[in-house]
């Protein structure tokens, strides 16, 4: 299916409007698979942010209350952006409002289907998306799990929404909590990394431009040796290690501080986060 036709018709309200909303939206009109006259952003209270969001990529926003459910009451698709704790609120006064044929992209991290739809009050369907903010410059990396209820022809509109800013997974729904720890939260991880990189170039005497420059250099160049080479990067990190060079010395470092168990560490416990945020919100359903 061409994903460009099958969004063409889509009313899409972003029901939350913070950075991932804003990512989304983004890629969306720089790819030209929605038009601004398609999207509608909603947020709780914050003016200056609907009013930049309105001036930026001409889609109408809103947050007083007429406004807002007559965006809800028309979208196809509503797209739920608050963090997890907003969840709960939100998604119960959502669910009276819902009408047929509409149906939910859940960005929540955590939040699993049954949590949202028993939030919702009936069995809407749902899909169960992790983007990442790469989506913003279509490089996103994007999971997504479909409820049951979901007709092929929302499921194909789902994937072509994220199609368009970036690269899809299709998983089930089991899985949702790892991606999240790899790809949901793994630019954070991969800053992180450069940050430390660029501060060293610094301390070592480059200018911060200098470092900057050579760092995203290497960073987009790694990546793009993996993607295009298809080589295993255990293969690629060997080939520039050279014995008793300067690269072996600096991963005899990086392994004495315990840089692998700590990267998975960091991986499981974004998932293992991602568990507890969703089971709050499920426990206040009780
Ligand atoms: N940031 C990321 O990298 C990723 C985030 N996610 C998920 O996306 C979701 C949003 O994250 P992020 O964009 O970072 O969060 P932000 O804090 O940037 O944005 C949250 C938005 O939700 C709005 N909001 C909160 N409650 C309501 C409500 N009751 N009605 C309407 N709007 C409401 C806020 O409005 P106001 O500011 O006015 O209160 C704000 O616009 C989260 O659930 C997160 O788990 C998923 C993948 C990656
Ligand atoms: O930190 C968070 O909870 C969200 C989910 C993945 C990225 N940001």
């Amino acid at each position: 299916m061409n994903p460009n036709i099958s969004l063409a018709s889509a009313s899409i309200c972003f029901y939350g409007a913070g950075s991932m909303a804003e990512a989304i939206v983004r890629g969306l009109i720089h790819k030209g698979v929605a038009g601004a006259d398609q999207i509608a952003m909603l947020n709780r209270s914050s003016q200056e942010r609907l009013a930049y969001l309105s001036q930026t990529y001409r889609v109408s926003a809103a947050n007083e209350e007429a406004a807002k459910w007559q965006h809800l009451r028309e979208a196809s698709i509503i797209v739920l952006a608050m963090k997890p704790k907003d969840a709960g609120e939100a998604l119960s006064e959502l669910g009276p409002m819902l009408r047929e044929g509409q149906m939910i992209v859940s960005l929540i991290a955590g939040l699993s289907i049954e949590t949202i739809q028993a939030l919702l009050g009936g069995k809407i369907p749902v899909a169960r998306t992790m983007p990442n903010t790469s989506c913003s410059i279509g490089r996103g990396a994007t999971g997504i799990s479909f409820s049951a209820e979901m007709s092929e022809e929302q499921k194909a509109q789902v994937l072509s929404m994220f199609q368009a800013v970036g690269m899809v997974s299709v998983i089930p729904e089991e899985r949702m909590e790892i991606l999240t720890g790899v790809s949901g939260s793994g630019p954070a991880y991969i800053y992180y990394m450069m940050e430390a990189m660029i501060e060293a170039g610094v301390e070592g005497g480059l200018t911060p431009e200098q470092a900057r420059e050579l760092t995203v250099q290497t960073v987009l160049g790694a990546a793009l040796m993996m993607e295009e080479t298809g080589e295993n990067p255990a293969k690629l990190r060997a080939d520039i290690t050279s014995p008793n060079g300067s690269t072996q010395a600096a991963l005899e470092v990086l392994e004495a501080g315990g840089f692998r168990p700590n990267v998975k560490a960091a991986v499981h416990r974004a998932a293992e986060r991602s568990l507890e945020m969703g089971e709050a919100v499920r426990k206040s359903l009780l």
